[in-house]
């Protein structure tokens, strides 16, 4: 059975307050954008071990032990005693992007195992589970725009489509660790809460819509700030960082064509039209 991980955007990112046990107190907008993986078991009745899986694609750094995909497989196997599987992973989404990539897998991978094996779990359940594995990974078990608090894990729908715009998404060769984005930052309430200026619209954004990340890492590496400024200059309706780094994502109008540009070696970038 196959399912096909996408992943998300923050729309304006608010790092309001840090909590005693370490983490942080968030507000955020997650919206769903269809830059996929894909994501493949098989029972396999014969293996000796519980799992055994199978990378193409994009490298992630680590162990098959600390992929996401292993970590949920194991949390709802101590719970259902899952048959052994064969897992296939074909990275596309790059790590270390803001994107949720590792988690939207390891969302993904726990609705594929309560779907092929019938597990009967709830979307609730779901995101229980989930909530244990990553801080945003919840939110894409139900993978609709979804206004965030807490620790990015307290969740309200929102009435907000961006349907037919189109979106170009550029990351450069840096890593972010999202830890360390975290540890930089001076948390503060917002001078406009992001869930009032969503409800205004896109073209009203742009000195709204913040993500307290991009003060500290811009100055880190002036090569993502440059990035999120050409985009405006190429037409960008609105643009931003998302999450922690290092992607920047760029929202054009529906008829536009998205332009051809070299954003040096190694960048990554994707070209899309938004649904929902
Ligand atoms: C801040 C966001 C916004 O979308 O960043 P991105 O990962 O998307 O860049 C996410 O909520 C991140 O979620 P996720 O990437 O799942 O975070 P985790 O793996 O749980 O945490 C990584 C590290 O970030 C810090 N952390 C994370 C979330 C949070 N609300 N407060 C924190 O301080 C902690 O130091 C933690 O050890
Ligand atoms: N299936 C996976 N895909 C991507 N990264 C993974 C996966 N499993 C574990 N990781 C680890 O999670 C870290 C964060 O990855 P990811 O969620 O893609 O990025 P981000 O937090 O920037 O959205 C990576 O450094 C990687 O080592």
């Amino acid at each position: 059975m196959i399912t096909f991980p996408n992943i998300k955007i923050n729309l304006g990112l608010s790092i309001t307050e840090k909590r005693p046990d370490g983490y942080h107190n968030l507000e955020t907008v997650f919206y769903p954008v269809a830059l996929e993986d894909a994501l493949e078991i098989r029972t396999n009745p014969e293996a000796q071990q519980k799992f055994t899986l199978h990378q193409h694609g994009m490298e992630i750094a680590g162990n098959p032990e600390n992929n996401l995909v292993v970590k949920a497989y194991l949390l709802l196997d101590k719970e259902f005693h899952l048959p052994p599987v064969e897992i296939h992973l074909y990275k596309h989404i790059p790590s270390g992007a803001g994107l949720g990539g590792g988690s939207s897998d390891a969302a993904f991978m726990l609705k594929l195992l309560n779907e092929h094996y019938n597990l009967q779990l709830s979307d609730n359940q779901l995101e229980d589970y989930a909530a244990t594995l990553g801080a945003d990974c919840a939110f894409f078990i139900k993978n609709t725009p979804t206004y965030a608090e807490g620790i990015g894990n307290i969740f309200s729908p929102i009435e907000l489509s961006l349907k037919g715009y189109r979106i170009m998404i550029v990351k450069p060769d840096v890593f972010v660790s999202t830890r360390e984005a975290f540890a930089n930052i001076r948390p503060h309430r917002p001078e406009y809460p992001v869930r009032e200026v969503i409800r205004r619209p896109v073209a009203e954004w742009k000195d709204t819509l913040i993500n307290d990340f991009e003060a500290s890492v811009f100055p880190q590496y002036p090569v993502i700030g440059e990035i999120k400024e050409e985009l405006y200059h190429q037409g960008a309706i609105y643009a931003s960082m998302s999450g922690s780094g290092s992607s920047v994502f760029g929202l054009f109008a529906a008829d536009t064509t998205l332009p051809e540009i070299d954003w040096g070696t190694n960048a990554f970038c994707f070209k899309g039209t938004l649904s929902e």
